[in-house]
């Protein structure tokens, strides 16, 4: 499933027309009966539906809902809410289909009528702006939205919510508030974002038979859950511990040490053939009680924190993660340049090494070996010198530049988390929920992560699929055994048998 921005809609509009002769009336057409017919599951036929209809094209895509549930024998009123003169192109030929079809069109002239139909919907339907808006709502457009927004029926947006951006980074908007949206062709990136998702409420997209393989791709898609089956690593009958990678985690601390004991187990119940945990040796037997299967490297310490990178030979590993509870004391800086410098393996940047980075981020394009940072928006605006508020409202932009000027790739994550490649093309992971708004579910995702990319011949699959089955994990656990509240990081590590048991083919 493709995320595409405003001006990529249009281009692909474009696009679409010019190379099969499409016409965009044909466009508009399908998209309102494509509408309507997943409108319909939601509809009674007792319901009464009002249908507010804007200037532009998301105007004509209401004409035609409304033609077509009226047309299906609901109960309709269709209200465009701008003058006619307004009304032109396709909109226009569109509005004249459903006049000559013998409907009444009611137009918006004393707000007080309108506010009293509303007052009597089941449904309110949204055709009034698309991804054609421009700054804050004009009137009476923001009048009318802010009317249906006070009313207690079940309000869906055509395309998008009325006011709503379909880029990220625009803060100043007032918008309708849908419970539900019918995206029109391709999910637009401001569903994913999160200042801007909740207007959304849930969402579908809908189908309106662009031609697929003539579209420019925007290189940023959605992971898909049967995608995502298809590519997941298999165990070889004849394969061996050697076979499935050597992983090596490091980090931990005397006053920390659950961190790095939950990557390393998550790492072993994803599959990796062997573990072995770098972590201050006063760390090692709180670590051990809780990984029987791994083996240690024990760390140089100063205080039950790691102190430098003396002893680290990192030559035998197939993989290497950084950083989970390993506390941010200038003495770990040493060692995750070393790492960087010498790993040459994927190499896994995550938590308090992210925040070392902060100044060893140069050598970064050094390296010849897959690199991978897993920050969350804090991590990812001390490294980049942004504030966490720019970096959620721009996601998209920030990790892709990111990602690019250091050659890595970045998992942003967060309830939409961003995995971004070093070319800048972009995937977007939407499983998991707040159950994992909790200390230790990012340390669990980095082991599940190393894993992955030890037994996959792509460091994209790997990370979209780590990230899936984490997310996947919580969806189950909340859904079976646990609440949103009481779930733990722990539980996550366990939860992984399920997972693979049902998900894996
Ligand atoms: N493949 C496709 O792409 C297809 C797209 N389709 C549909 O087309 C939609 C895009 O249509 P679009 O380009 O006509 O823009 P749209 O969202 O209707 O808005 C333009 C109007 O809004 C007005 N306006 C702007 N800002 C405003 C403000 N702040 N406050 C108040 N008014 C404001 C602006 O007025 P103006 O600024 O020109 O005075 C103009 O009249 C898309 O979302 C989808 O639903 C489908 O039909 C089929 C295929
Ligand atoms: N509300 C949420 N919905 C979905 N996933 C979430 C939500 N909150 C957190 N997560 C996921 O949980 C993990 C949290 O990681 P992180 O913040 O690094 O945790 P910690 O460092 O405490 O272990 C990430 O994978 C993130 O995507
Ligand atoms: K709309």
């Amino acid at each position: 499933m493709d995320v595409v921005t405003a001006q990529e809609m249009y281009e692909w509009d474009r696009v679409a027309i010019k190379s099969t002769g499409l016409d965009g009336r044909l466009l508009m057409e399908n998209a309102g009966r494509a509408v309507s017919s997943d409108l319909e599951k939601k509809l009674g036929t007792h319901q009464r539906v009002i249908i507010l209809i804007g200037a532009g094209n998301n105007g004509g895509d209401g004409f035609v809902i409304a033609r077509t549930l009226l047309n299906r024998g609901y109960s309709v009123e269709a209200w465009q809410i701008v003058s006619d003169s307004k009304v032109e192109g396709d909109a226009r030929y569109h509005k004249e289909i459903f006049i000559k079809s013998g409907y009444t069109l009611y137009k918006l002239e004393k707000t007080d009528d309108l506010s009293e139909s509303l007052k009597s919907a089941d449904v309110i339907v949204d055709a009034m702006l698309g991804i054609g808006v421009k700054g804050r709502l004009r009137e009476p457009v923001k009048q009318v939205v802010e009317l249906a927004n006070e009313q207690r029926a079940f309000r869906v947006a055509v395309d998008l919510p009325t006011g709503v951006p379909a880029d990220e980074g625009i803060v100043e908007f007032d918008a309708f508030k849908a419970d539900y949206t019918c995206i029109i062709a391709a999910l637009k990136m401001s569903a994913l974002v999160e200042h801007t998702r909740v207007y959304y409420g849930e969402w579908k997209v809908c189908d309106i038979g662009l031609p697929v393989k003539k579209l420019p791709s925007p290189s940023r898609k959605v992971w898909q859950r049967e995608g995502g089956r298809r590519v997941l690593p298999g165990r070889d009958p004849n394969s061996h511990k050697g076979s499935h990678g050597k992983a090596l985690v490091v980090g931990g601390a005397a006053h920390m040490p659950g961190s790095i004991a939950m990557s390393a187990k998550a790492a072993l119940r994803s599959g990796a053939g062997l573990v072995t945990i770098a972590t201050p040796k006063s760390a090692m037997n709180a670590v051990a009680s809780y990984v029987q299967e791994a083996t240690f490297l024990p760390l140089a310490e100063e205080r039950g924190v790691i102190k430098d990178s003396a002893g680290v030979d990192v030559s035998a590993y197939d993989g290497v993660a950084i950083g989970m509870g390993m506390g941010r004391g200038q003495e770990s800086n040493n060692l995750v340049s070393h790492l960087i410098s010498t790993v040459k393996a994927p190499l896994l940047i995550d938590a308090d090494a992210l925040y070392q980075l902060k100044n060893l981020v140069g050598l970064l394009r050094s390296r010849t070996y897959p690199t991978i940072l897993t920050p969350h928006p804090g991590e990812f605006a001390h490294l980049v010198d942004q504030s966490i508020s720019a970096i959620v409202r721009s996601p998209f932009s920030y990790s892709r530049e990111f990602s690019k000027a250091y050659g890595v790739y970045t998992v942003l994550k967060g309830p939409a988390t961003i995995i971004t490649a070093p070319d800048g093309s972009q995937f977007v992971d939407l499983s998991g929920n707040a159950g994992l708004a909790k200390g230790g579910s990012g340390d669990v995702l980095s082991g599940i992560l190393l894993a992955m990319m030890l037994q996959s011949g792509s460091i994209t699959y790997a990370l979209n699929n780590g990230c899936m089955l984490h997310g996947l994990t919580a969806e189950m656990l909340t859904k079976d055994a646990h609440s949103m509240v009481d779930l733990l990081a722990t539980d996550l590590v366990e939860g992984l048998t399920q997972t693979f048991r049902t998900f894996s083919s």
